[in-house]
């Protein structure tokens, strides 16, 4: 009994071997085929071999370890086959490239040896006009125009309002009973700022939610299959960006009518002003393009790397302290007396929303537009309440004279930067530490993998501002070695608002407020599409309060 159940157990064995034998050698077959056809793809012209690296299987690649590892997928690659290696992603072959003077030769050889490359979907959404689409001259003359929305004069011009929407942010974060998710919040803080201080708009609660929920189903399918089919990712998105459009058409026709020459208060009036003065004759197309692709630019970058300022001062509290030290140095943090912490949580008597009209630069101004809003507040010490709603406004000079904090948003930037890298195109075929680029293949330069292996950095996997003083900066001698925002032509163009913002925020959360991590354990982060806590960070926030040094939750639990 017991031999005959053996030998049954067995010749099933051999049924099975023999029938998944034929399809397991076919799959070795068609894999090796799949790597010889693209070894035979290389530039004949070129003596220097392909990088090494594995072309994966047969039409998929190596896509699916792509979006199932993460980052580690490029880790282990790297470490195995060097800086520059092969593989084979969303049907087209790529040669990933790490290291300061890799990336170089990339990010200078744009229009030459490169040419930026984005996918067909976002191409499709973003449309034909933006600054990410075009080329060569066009987009030189656009630079130069766009230029002008993030020059000095524009920073500054924008710096009351930005700081008031981030005020108005915190307030809301501070008077939440329980958790706040940080990701989702500072998408909506980057969204507000967006919209009041790029587009110069000032919309009711009702109208921002409705554009939010409009462009998140927009950012939600501009990486997805080119099919323009009902219910595919790409129709959705179009429909999304149609509906942006309809929203900016309006906007840009009172801009237009409304427009003075000498008063420029938004990105729009810088950009218009701008196109007159190179004799440029922007579109209404073009202009509704570039609105939307700012928003676009600006909104999750600012938002992953706001979520990950919350995130690196909370875990390193000594970093915390010392810039809350140059604050106060620098009369930016005004103590006040514990009396008030219940009145700065009452956000119905703060100016959550308040749109100051009459931008001004006054460091004293109070927080309140009027004395009758003042005289709400419910707190017996009158000048105490004027002390804690006395915030002072910045200025770019005094954000400049903030050194530590500047090392701390750079090493930020360094250590979880937003964007883990960018794609090009090959033009021509070209040499790259020993291999060939062969024309036609896509590269992808890598910027969280070269800050993380530069040799420029000591210890670069310990979150150290201090690398970045100005008497020890590590990267100023490899200037590829520090590059969150791209570089070459292709380089951030937002950069400057990007930081202000970060700074803006900064100073705001490190005066003001307290933050207690809600969850046991800090998250750990995704890289796709874009750096995040997979949880999204849950978080308690507080009005800080000075005098006493405990915060309002403490202080309800005595
Ligand atoms: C922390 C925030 C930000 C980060 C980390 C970031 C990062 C980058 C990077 C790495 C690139 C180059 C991509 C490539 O080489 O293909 C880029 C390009 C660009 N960024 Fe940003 N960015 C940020 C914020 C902003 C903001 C606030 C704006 C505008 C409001 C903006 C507008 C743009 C535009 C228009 C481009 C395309 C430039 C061109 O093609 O010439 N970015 N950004």
């Amino acid at each position: 009994m017991m031999f005959w159940s053996e030998s049954c157990l067995v010749s099933a064995l051999l049924a099975l071997l023999r029938s998944v034998l034929p399809a397991l050698l076919l799959l070795a077959v068609s894999r090796r085929l799949w790597a010889l056809r693209w070894s035979a793809a290389r530039d004949k012209t070129c003596a220097l071999p392909l990088p090494e690296g594995s072309m994966g299987w047969p039409l998929i690649g190596e896509t699916f370890h792509w979006l199932f590892q993460g980052s580690s997928f490029h880790i282990s690659r790297r470490e195995k086959h060097g800086n520059v290696f092969k593989t084979h992603l969303l049907g087209k072959p790529v040669i990933r490239v790490t290291g300061a003077e890799n990336i170089r030769k990339i990010l200078l050889g744009e229009h030459t040896l490169v040419s930026t490359q984005w996918p067909q979907s976002t191409r499709i959404i973003l449309g034909p006009n933006t600054l990410v689409n075009s080329v060569g001259e066009l987009h030189k003359k656009k630079r130069k125009i766009l230029a002008r929305v993030f020059s000095h004069a524009a920073l500054e011009s924008y710096l009351t309002r930005l700081q008031d929407v981030v005020k108005g942010e915190i307030s809301k974060w501070c008077a939440e009973a329980g958790p706040v998710e940080v990701y989702a919040a500072a998408r909506s803080l980057t969204f507000r700022i967006a919209v009041r201080v790029l587009l110069g708009l000032k919309l009711d609660e009702q109208r921002i939610a409705h554009l939010s929920k409009t462009f998140e189903e927009l950012m939600n399918n501009l990486f997805s299959l080119p099919v323009d089919a009902p219910l595919s990712g790409l129709r959705k998105g179009k429909k999304a960006r149609d509906v942006l459009h309809a929203e900016m058409e309006i906007i840009i026709k009172e801009k237009l009518k409304k427009q003075n020459a000498d008063e420029n208060c938004d990105a729009f009036d810088y950009i218009l002003s701008a196109a007159k003065e190179n004799d440029y004759n922007l579109t209404m197309q073009e202009l509704k393009e570039t609105a939307v692709e700012l928003i676009f630019a600006a909104h999750s970058t600012t938002a992953s790397a706001s979520t990950s300022l919350i995130l690196q001062l909370m875990r390193h509290s000594e970093v915390t302290e010392r810039a809350r030290a140059e604050l106060e140095a620098e009369g930016l943090i005004m103590d006040a007396p514990s009396a008030c912490c219940s009145c700065r949580n009452d956000t119905s008597n703060t100016c959550a929303n308040d749109e100051t009209e009459n931008s001004t630069t006054d460091m004293t101004r109070p927080r309140f537009k009027t004395k009758a809003l003042l005289d709400k507040i419910t707190c017996p010490d009158k000048q105490a309440r004027r002390l804690l709603i006395n915030v002072p406004y910045l200025s770019l000079q005094k954000l400049s004279q903030l050194c530590y904090l500047d090392c701390v948003v750079k090493e930020l930037l360094r250590f979880l930067p937003p964007v883990s890298g960018g794609y090009r195109t090959v033009l021509q075929t070209f040499e790259l530490n020993g291999y060939q680029i062969p024309k036609g293949w896509s590269v992808m330069y890598s910027i969280r993998d070269t800050h993380e292996t530069s040799a420029a950095y000591m210890s670069p996997e310990l979150f150290n501002p201090e690398r970045f003083t100005p008497d020890q900066d590590e990267s100023k001698n490899s200037r590829f070695s520090y590059v969150p925002f791209g570089g070459g032509v292709r380089r951030c163009i937002g950069r400057e608002l990007a930081l202000l913002v970060l700074k803006t925020l900064s100073v705001e959360l490190l005066a003001t407020a307290e933050w207690t991590l809600a969850t046991k354990t800090y998250p750990t982060m995704q890289t796709v599409p874009i750096v995040h806590p997979v949880n999204g960070l849950h978080v308690h926030f507080n009005y800080r309060n000075n005098a006493s040094g405990r915060n309002r939750r403490e202080s309800t639990h005595i």
